[in-house]
């Protein structure tokens, strides 16, 4: 039996639970209120902070950190490399220290892995982080050759969702042919084909259908215009991007639950701005299905909004012709992280080396 404490550092909260093998045992959510995690500068600063709440959590729980046979965390904004199961070494750390790429609250999951893991003698690994990047050479490119597009996305639940519809499907992923739409507070819509994820919208960064808070594409020259006309600073339209675009700058509300019941309650236009969010997935899964050449095997939707009806039956309806449609709601990157653990611990998977 092997015991695994899994740690997924979000936004606003740092996620821990401790399966033995497959079967979860102890889950606790640690709230960071927002004063709490504005007095860091950066992400890497609430190291120390987040290690202690998760300490303070262990000793409130039936086990001991002594007890771990290994510990696993959500990889966040590191080089671009392969998905998969991965050892935290030194260089990983160094680089989410200077994080190059961007702060994301998951950068934390391998630091503290790793030093959890030092003091009690057992591995750290992280498991297919934002970062992964299987994109083929052709989706990389923009008509700006200044501009590459870049693989940013839920590539950790992503992973798992096709893993599980491949298994579903009776075909190993190694030769599975699926787009895999996550919708949660971001959207990412995946090509997976043969194991790889070859093309994928940037889910952090502009790219791809609206989401709950955050705008996906938009016209470039309206947003040049924006950017330069001295009427906002450079973080302001960040934040118009990611945070505070898409359903929440229409609506007031990124939450899927206030809008469903609004739309209930007969707001007409709560409704109209979701079907345009749900045109716009079916598009983007419709530009996925090209990539594929028509050769699919299966569209599976996933993540918290994948929950409501109706959003489904809107995507559904527009994608439909294009082959079978499979659910898995919400997401697990709680198991999806211990079960990347555990295929390496069982020896059906090596250890990745970061470089
Ligand atoms: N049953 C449901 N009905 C309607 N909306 C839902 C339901 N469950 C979750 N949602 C909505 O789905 C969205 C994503 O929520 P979720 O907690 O899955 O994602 P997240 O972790 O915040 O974001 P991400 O998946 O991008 O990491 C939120 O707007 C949430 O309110
Ligand atoms: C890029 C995927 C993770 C997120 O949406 O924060």
């Amino acid at each position: 039996m092997h015991r695994i404490l899994a740690i997924n550092p979000g936004s606003t909260s740092t996620k821990i639970t401790i399966y033995e093998d497959e079967q979860l045992q102890y889950k606790n959510s640690i709230k960071h209120p927002a004063e709490e995690l504005q007095k860091f500068p950066h992400v890497y600063d609430q190291f120390s902070y987040r290690k202690q709440t998760i300490l303070d959590a262990i000793a409130d729980s039936p086990y001991t950190l002594d007890q771990m046979d290994a510990i696993v965390g959500r990889g966040g904004m590191l080089k671009p490399i392969e998905g998969g199961t991965y050892t935290v070494n030194n260089a990983m750390i160094e680089y989410m220290k200077q994080a190059p790429r961007g702060e994301h609250a998951s950068n934390l999951g391998c630091v503290i892995a790793k030093d959890l893991a030092a003091q009690i003698n057992v591995p750290a690994y992280i498991v297919d982080p934002v970062a992964v990047d299987e994109m083929d050479d052709i989706a990389r490119y923009t008509g700006m050759p200044q501009i590459k597009r870049q693989s940013l996305f839920h590539a950790l639940n992503q992973k798992a969702v096709a893993l599980k519809a491949s298994d579903d499907l009776g075909i190993p992923y190694q030769k599975a042919r699926l787009i895999v739409a996550h919708l949660g507070g971001g959207i990412s819509v995946g090509v997976h084909k043969n194991g790889r994820v070859i093309d994928v919208n940037n889910a952090l960064d502009g790219d791809g259908p609206m989401s709950p808070e955050r705008s996906g594409s938009v016209p470039l020259g309206p947003l040049y215009k924006m950017a330069f006309s001295g009427d906002y600073t450079l973080a302001e339209i960040k934040r118009m991007n990611y945070g505070n675009g898409g359903l929440l700058a229409y609506l007031g509300t990124n939450d899927g639950f206030t809008i469903s019941k609004r739309i209930e309650a007969g707001d007409e236009e709560a409704k109209f701005l979701v079907e345009v969010m749900c045109y716009q997935i079916a598009k983007e899964i419709g530009s996925c299905a090209t990539v594929l050449e028509g050769q699919i095997d299966a569209i599976v939707l996933t993540g918290g909004l994948a929950k409501d009806p109706f959003i489904v039956e809107e995507i559904s309806k527009r994608v439909r012709f294009l082959g079978t449609i499979l659910l898995f709601p919400g997401e697990d990157e709680m198991e999806a992280l211990t079960y990347g653990a555990l295929r390496v611990l069982r020896g059906l998977e090596l250890p990745k080396t970061y470089l």
